[in-house]
């Protein structure tokens, strides 16, 4: 299904991040990861040790100081490793994304001349005419003709989309190809803003910023690593005093063993393979805290045409009321579907021509368009006759209706609550004062989406459906889909009114849309995916894009997001507790031959002083690499309320994180010590 942009871990990319682990090394580098530079001045200082042991009376410890030395290099090398292996596909698929992004010509319109300039040549508000065949040289909107138009180069996705002027799918790529006839697009970037521009560096991590939660873990994590150092410190003197002499190697060991290295070391790769595990799904995040803050949505607010329905509404039967004659209610249906450029407009002229019903063009002849909108919920035309015709929502039509003192027809309740009943959309149509009769537009749910809407309810979150349909129609579909609330007849505002009353009781709100009028509330909404074929402005507000232009796929995204959260939080469990497990292996070693009743301490029955703290450190070391894995894909999923995933994450890598170091050291020293 999305597998298009699926790039594996070639070895180029494993070959080109072992060699930035080394150049990761460069200290102004690892300062940004506070765990991983104390590590890293501890290797330094060892090293000096190393080179100069009569400088530090330490001869006698050279073997063992140099095994120290190598193990705590080889641990920093890991982190480095990690965070390169995550970034790696990123810059793959910027190298791939770079390849597309040539430099074409255009076609720029200059008053009534066309011109041709080189596409960066192009800003904002320039005007230009792509034809068949040719690369669109810009971001832009079609403002004039209709074309298909191949986006894979973006999208991966390689069947053509259609593009036209006015409505939701009036924006176009730059570097995508018209495929056939020919558009006149406005372009809306300037060079170097464009959105493959901007999707180069989200994917290269150009632009990679720690989120909050990152921020305030890796705080977590700093003043954990001043605790213990301090500790360390202070230990010094103390095992002076019981007579047993600490060499500083030994003090270094033992802070590294117990500063959370695991997490400081794996900790960006999981923020950094959960923004690509999102882009390999085909949805562009502008940020990491809007990943993160997908796995903290409390409440989702969700269209009902296009989302939880196909979307291709069709007028599927004429309904005539009040008495009106079949062929009178089609003929008006028609005349105001004449210029109705919507899909349930056009719909509207196929059914005539499908049931041979005939309609006369001459009446419109001169007549004023009336374009669909979403909040009069109507369309039609004025005639030049004076005659006004309308078609719409039936709420709406029969509000306009008595507005002008005319009359609503007995049948026309029933008729309508029996289409909406069936979860289709009634369209009342109506001349000035006289309702003619009902259009059946009819719409199905998508397939599944009842069992994702309880995997969501599982998940702890609330599913509003916002439509623009009546009460009934909504109440259909929203028992047929399984979503927790409907909100009928909403026009554009309501949804940001909902958004801000979700957010008003402290919840996290996230949305889709796809048309201008839903960019305030794609922007209000703590995440709002745009869709890919919507509208600059709704792209523009938005804090994720879908390239793939599937609004269900907030479902998915919601998942990641958790997914990311929970990663990070089981791998930070597993490093504490994993800490806490070290200290028990190296303390009583360390002080067995002063202190003789540290012997009962020595559960674990290590072969000496030196070959444990060795097998700590290099278990230590070793389940980072061992952890890249699990922090690359992920902790498993599976829907269910946050309470009883902390219970059970709390098990599995708190336990797991005090028993597999005790397993893990002992085994080690088993072989160390058949050296020391
Ligand atoms: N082309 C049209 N001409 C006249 N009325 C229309 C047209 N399209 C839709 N309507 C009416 O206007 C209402 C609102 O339409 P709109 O597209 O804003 O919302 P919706 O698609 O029903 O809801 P959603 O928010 O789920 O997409 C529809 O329910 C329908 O009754
Ligand atoms: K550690
Ligand atoms: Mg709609």
């Amino acid at each position: 299904m999305n597998g298009k942009r699926k790039s594996m871990l070639t070895g180029s990319i494993v070959k080109q991040a072992l060699k930035d682990s080394f150049i990761k090394l460069n200290p102004v580098v690892m300062m940004k990861n506070p765990v991983m530079f104390v590590v890293e001045i501890g290797t330094f200082v060892v090293l000096l040790m190393v080179l100069f042991p009569g400088y530090f009376n330490t001869a006698g410890r050279t073997g063992f100081n140099l095994a120290v030395f190598l193990i705590l290099w080889v641990t920093v090398l890991f982190a480095n490793f990690a965070e390169a292996l995550a970034e790696g596909r990123g810059k793959a698929q910027a190298d791939t994304l770079k390849k597309t992004k040539k430099e074409s010509t255009a076609n720029k319109c200059v008053g009534s001349e066309i011109i041709v300039v080189n596409s960066t040549e192009l800003r904002k508000g320039d005007i230009v005419v792509v034809s068949q065949g040719e690369m669109i040289p810009g971001d832009g909107e079609v403002i004039e003709g209709l074309a298909s138009v191949d986006e894979s180069a973006v999208t991966g996705e390689s069947a053509p989309v259609m593009k036209e002027a006015g409505g939701d799918f009036s924006s176009v790529t730059g570097g995508t190809r018209v495929v056939s006839d020919r558009i006149k697009v406005v372009i809306t970037s300037d060079p170097g803003e464009s959105f493959i521009d901007r999707m180069i560096s989200l994917v290269e991590g150009a632009s990679r910023q720690k989120t909050p939660n990152e921020i305030a873990l890796n705080t977590l994590l700093t003043t954990l690593t001043l605790i213990f150092l301090i500790v360390v410190v202070t230990l010094a003197p103390i095992a002076e005093y019981l007579g047993v002499p600490l060499d500083i190697p030994v003090l270094i060991a033992l802070l590294v063993c117990l500063i959370p290295t695991t997490i400081g070391g794996l900790l960006s790769a999981i923020g950094i393979a959960g923004m690509d595990r999102v882009t390999q799904f085909n949805v562009l995040a502008m940020s990491g805290k809007a990943v993160e803050a997908s796995g903290d949505i409390n409440t989702m607010i969700l269209d009902k045409t296009g989302t939880i329905t196909y979307g291709n509404r069709m007028a599927s039967e004429f309904i005539p009321v009040g008495g009106a004659a079949l062929a009178e209610t089609a003929h008006w249906a028609a005349v105001g579907s004449l210029k109705d450029g919507t899909p349930e407009g056009r719909s509207v002229l196929e059914l005539m021509n499908k049931q041979q019903l005939a309609y006369d063009t001459e009446v419109a002849a001169g007549g004023e368009f009336v374009e669909f909108k979403a909040e009069t919920r109507m369309s039609g035309i004025d005639l030049q006759d004076g005659r006004h015709v309308r078609k719409g929502a039936v709420d709406a039509v029969r509000r306009w209706v008595l507005a002008q003192r005319g009359s609503i027809p007995e049948d026309l309740a029933a008729k309508s609550d029996a289409i909406a009943s069936e979860g289709g959309t009634p369209l009342a149509v109506a001349v000035d004062g006289k309702i003619y009769g009902l259009i059946h537009l009819k719409d199905t749910v998508k397939p599944g989406m009842k069992e994702r809407f309880e995997q969501l309810h599982q998940m702890g979150i609330k599913t509003i459906m916002c439509t623009g349909d009546n009460p009934l129609t909504a109440a259909t579909i929203a028992r047929e889909a399984g979503v927790d609330e409907f909100i009928a007849e909403s026009k554009p505002e309501d949804k940001i009114a909902v958004i801000r009353r979700e957010q008003a009781e402290g919840k996290l709100v996230a949305m889709t849309g796809d048309g201008t009028n839903d960019a305030p509330a794609l922007a209000q909404a703590d995440v709002g995916i745009a869709m890919n074929s919507g509208t600059v402005a709704a792209k523009e507000a938005a804090n994720m894009v879908d390239l793939d232009s599937d609004p269900s796929k907030i479902i998915e995204v919601v998942a990641i997001g958790k997914q990311l959260l929970m990663t990070r939080g089981a791998l930070t469990t597993f490093s504490i507790a994993n800490d806490v497990a070290k200290y028990f292996a190296i303390i009583p070693a360390m002080f067995m031959a002063a202190i003789p009743q540290m012997k009962a301490l020595n559960v674990m029955g290590l072969g000496s002083p030196l070959s444990a703290i060795l097998s700590a450190l290099i278990f230590n070391a070793v389940i980072i690499p061992l952890l890249i894995p699990l922090a690359m894909k992920g902790v498993r999923y599976k829907p269910m309320s946050s309470a009883r995933l902390l219970a059970r994450n709390l098990t599995i890598y708190g336990l797991g994180g005090v028993i597999a170091p005790f397993a893990g050291i002992k085994l080690i020293d088993l072989v160390v010590h058949l050296w020391i």
